[in-house]
């Protein structure tokens, strides 16, 4: 565990300081990946054998995805094997037609005699990508005297996960997929343990982490090891999945390779040793937000930002005395070289690579409109800046401030203003005009995302952090604002994450603000929230799950079939 000590004895390092600092200071538990990443190499003909191996089966889905004579339930049991296995970028016009004509053509009563689990995998498919069946299609599993769900159900476990996995994408108001969500949960957890085989599994890690909220690449990687019989009777979509996920995992490796070379050349180590040390799981925070190859660049990006991000945050709550960050957030608003002069020496070597890096970034924006987008991302770190100080403020003023208050600030220093900026603005020429343009309406989306960020984060962690964080959390401003004991306050708090799920999912069902390529970054943010807070925080403490996904995802390839 962390633990909190202050420490008296850095005057010296801090120049500008007058007053003796009393620091916040935490030990963080360190890195445990050592120096394997640096010996991460790749093959590029083994990249190439790959993207061969992919052409054929890749064709071979094409024409069974637009294939006529394939059943209806069938086709959209492929389209949700293709979305769960990371492959929906590669068929996107293909199932776009296929699901528009299905949707168009469906009547209420096609449902009639399909089981649990046929309806729950169609409803997912069409919610998925954008189409809004009605969740009435879930009716006909309800007793109507007794206003429960009816008996035989239970003894469908395969239905029943189905229904749990489907009811993930619900949206406000919709009371019957609520009451499934709490129904097949419950009964999944009572029967867990007596099952066997990949059902077993299965449901153990839907209970874990249900497939749409999960991260992409995490769900692909456990959907084609649990759930073999759902898709490998399509040979080639079997090929796919297997060499694509090795061809990425590939790319990933390389990427995590620079990125972990720069954090060397960048000497953070030595320059911010006060920080969480979390370069490749926070490399896997973008691969979250992007996926696909052809956003190489944006995950680069991404990761240098999450960087920024982390030593930001660490540097506000963890390490700097009040004044400190006084003068800190004062260069960041002015951000310009000659404010290091007015920096503490320990911060200095910290802001020039935070200017030269953006700037190095900014040079690389598309040019048309590079302006407006350069004043937005450098404004997104700006305001981070003045959040993160503004909490500080609070804490070393000992004072809480409302509810209210506090989360004003509060979708600020959820730091998703910094990743959604940085990932609208580096998807490429065709998308970047849009993306500014629509970012700047403060999306729904958006604003739903950074309140599922903030709470979850609070939620989870303020038992840990709480000498440190002075009370300057949603849990405590909310039950001093609202009169409310601790568990009452987290129910509350934790009714509102549900209730943000459900502004994105509504958010992504057509007709959509923008094209589901730009929501999709966000989407992803929200799945990497609940990937890294839903039972502790995995980011400060990342050995259990997050060091086992950086090795199933970036290091462990699948054999090829
Ligand atoms: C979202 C990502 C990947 C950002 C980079 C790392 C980071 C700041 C994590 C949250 O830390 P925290 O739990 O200390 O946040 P806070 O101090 O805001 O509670
Ligand atoms: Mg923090």
């Amino acid at each position: 565990m962390a633990t909190l000590e202050c420490n008296t004895t850095l005057k010296e390092n801090c120049k500008n300081t007058i007053t003796e600092p009393m620091r916040p200071m935490v030990n963080f538990p360190p890195s445990i990946w050592g120096d394997l990443l640096l010996s991460l190499s790749v093959d590029h003909s083994e990249l190439h054998a790959y993207a061969i191996a992919m052409e054929e089966p890749k064709e071979e889905l094409k024409r069974m995805l637009i294939n006529p004579t394939m059943d209806s339930n069938e086709k959209l049991s492929l389209i949700n094997s293709v979305y769960r296995l990371g492959l929906r970028y590669l068929f996107v016009e293909e199932i776009e037609c296929q699901l528009d004509k299905l949707f168009k053509e469906l009547k209420m009563d096609d449902y009639d005699e399909a089981d649990l689990y046929i309806v729950s995998v169609n409803f997912k498919v069409f919610r998925q990508h954008g189409y809004k069946l009605s969740c009435d299609v879930f009716n006909k599993f309800k007793d109507h005297s007794s206003g429960k769900f009816k008996e035989y159900i239970t003894t469908d476990v395969k239905g029943m996960l189905s229904m749990y996995e489907a009811t993930q994408v619900c949206t406000t108001g919709e009371y019957i997929l609520d009451e499934a969500m709490a129904f097949t949960e419950a009964q999944l957890m009572g029967m867990v343990d007596t099952l066997e085989g990949n059902l077993a599994q299965q449901v153990k890690h839907a209970l874990r982490s249900p497939s749409h909220r999960g991260m992409q690449m995490v769900e692909a990687r456990i959907y084609f090891s649990n759930y073999e019989e759902e898709f490998s009777m399509h040979n080639s979509l079997l090929e796919l999945a297997n060499a694509h996920f090795n061809l990425l995992q590939l790319q990933h490796k390389e990427e995590l390779f620079i990125f972990t070379k720069w954090v060397k050349d960048m000497e953070f180590k030595k320059i911010t040793p006060y920080a969480r040390d979390r370069t490749p799981e926070l490399y896997l925070w973008a691969v979250g937000i992007f996926l696909e190859p052809h956003y190489s660049h944006a995950r680069i990006i991404i990761s240098k930002m999450a960087q920024f991000v982390l030593v930001l945050d660490d540097i506000y709550d963890a390490y700097g005395t009040i004044e400190e960050l006084r003068l800190l957030t004062n260069a960041i608003n002015r951000w310009e070289t000659t404010a290091m002069d007015q920096l503490p020496e320990y911060i200095k070597p910290l802001y020039k690579i935070l200017l030269d890096e953006l700037t190095d970034v900014e040079k690389k924006l598309p040019a048309e409109g590079r302006t407006k987008r350069v004043y937005a991302s450098k404004q997104a770190f700006q305001e981070l800046a003045r959040a993160y100080h503004q909490e500080a403020e609070w804490r070393f003023s000992k004072q809480v401030p409302s509810y209210e208050e506090y989360m004003e600030n509060g979708l600020i220093t959820s730091s998703y203003n910094v990743f959604s900026t940085y990932s609208l603005m580096n998807m490429g020429e065709i998308h970047s005009e849009e993306a500014l343009a629509w970012y700047q309406t403060h999306p729904k989306i958006l604003e739903a995302t950074k309140l599922l960020g903030r709470l979850y984060n609070d939620v989870t962690t303020f038992e840990f952090e709480g000498e440190r964080a002075q009370q300057v959390e949603s849990v405590h401003t909310y039950m001093k604002t609202y009169g409310l004991p601790e568990n009452i306050a987290v129910d509350k708090l934790k009714k509102m994450i549900e209730n943000a799920w459900k502004d994105i999912n509504e958010e992504c069902i057509e007709p959509t603000e923008v094209s589901m390529e730009l929501l999709a970054p966000i989407l992803n943010l929200a799945r990497l929230t609940d990937m890294v807070y839903r039972y502790n925080d995995r980011f400060t403490f990342p050995e259990e799950t997050i060091v086992e996904y950086v090795t199933v995802l970036l290091i462990d390839s699948i054999p090829m079939y």
